[in-house]
């Protein structure tokens, strides 16, 4: 009977209905115990990673069985592809399965951020009433800039067309007759990457980081945002200068950002301690493509991928 390891969260039932008759070890503290990771793997045909398991060098050596390694998200970053290519092992990411949950991030903090009114709670019920420091801004006829226009960034340009937002995208990987580019509601713009970054209300990061995408939006990119401009990373950290937007949101020149993904994650106390006190600033846990809805779809495209391909072979 094949061995499945699970080493991060996963939706149980998948497990039940779809690796039944399989030898599944679920122990999403697995990737904490790296030790107890090793062992688990010495016999292992499968392993279902998130983005916190390592799959590289030792890890790939204590799986000598290994043949598929399912991922429950899309970023391969944590994965050394190569490396399991070599060794004749599969890689599946949950290619399409959370990208509604990042574009609905997307949406939801550019909103949040440009209407700026939803952070009064205490002294409304205090007695104050600070309608004019609330007059926020509407989303309608803003420009959303989408860097990047792979599945994800479609998925949140198809919502912010609904919303009356100008979208535009820079993608040096899609060809300028790519049907991507006139889906069937609201055109999307295609731009230079300086062009999109001087010119987007609202700058959104849909890239996986690399060695070109590493740093891209420093302190000199940001400082070409225009005034007031909003920046949202649900991408990949280190693609963005995290000094540089706490700067740029205490000088008032970015009206706001929202961060889901840090250079280290999780982010420890002292690297957050560049973001403490610093205005309109969203800062969640690398969550923007997990929901309850995202985490169903992600566990069962990979539990079926790796089934299949156990059955395979
Ligand atoms: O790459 C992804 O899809 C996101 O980082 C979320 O992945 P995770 O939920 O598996 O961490």
């Amino acid at each position: 009977m094949p061995k499945v390891v699970i080493s991060e969260f996963m939706d149980e039932t998948a497990i039940r209905e779809i690796l039944s008759g399989l030898d599944a070890l679920y122990d999403p503290g697995l990737v904490d115990r790296p030790e107890a990771l090793r062992d688990a793997l010495a016999g292992a045909d499968a392993l279902i990673v998130r983005n916190r398991t390592q799959v590289r060098g030792d890890l790939l050596a204590a799986a000598p069985a290994l043949r598929v390694v399912g991922r429950l998200g899309v970023g391969l970053d944590n994965i050394d592809v190569a490396a399991c290519k070599a060794r004749g092992v599969a890689v599946y990411p949950a290619l399409g399965a959370n990208d509604g949950a990042v574009a609905e991030y997307v949406i939801g903090t550019a909103m949040l951020l440009l209407r700026g009114a939803y952070g009064a709670t205490r002294e409304v019920a205090a007695g104050s009433w600070p309608r004019n420091a609330l007059m926020g801004r509407e989303i309608a006829g803003k420009r959303l800039g989408l860097v990047g226009f792979g599945s994800i960034a479609r998925e949140t340009a198809r919502r912010a067309a609904a919303l009356d937002l100008r979208v535009a995208a820079h993608d040096p990987f899609l060809r300028s007759d790519d049907p991507a580019w006139r889906p069937a509601r609201g055109a999307v713009e295609s731009m230079s990457f300086e062009a999109l970054v001087a010119s987007s209300d609202v700058l959104s990061l849909h890239v996986p980081l690399t060695e070109e995408t590493r740093g891209l939006i420093d302190a000199a990119a940001i400082g070409r945002m225009p005034a007031g401009a909003i920046l949202i990373n649900a991408a990949r950290g280190g693609v963005v200068d995290e000094e540089a937007v706490s700067a740029a949101l205490r000088s008032g020149h970015l009206a706001g950002a929202a961060l889901d993904v840090f250079v280290d994650e999780p982010l420890a106390a002292a690297a957050g301690a560049r973001f403490r006190d610093v205005p309109n600033l969203i800062l969640t846990p690398h969550i923007a493509g997990v929901t309850q809805e995202s985490n169903v779809r992600v566990s069962r495209v990979i539990a079926e991928a790796v089934r299949r391909h156990l059955s395979e072979g």
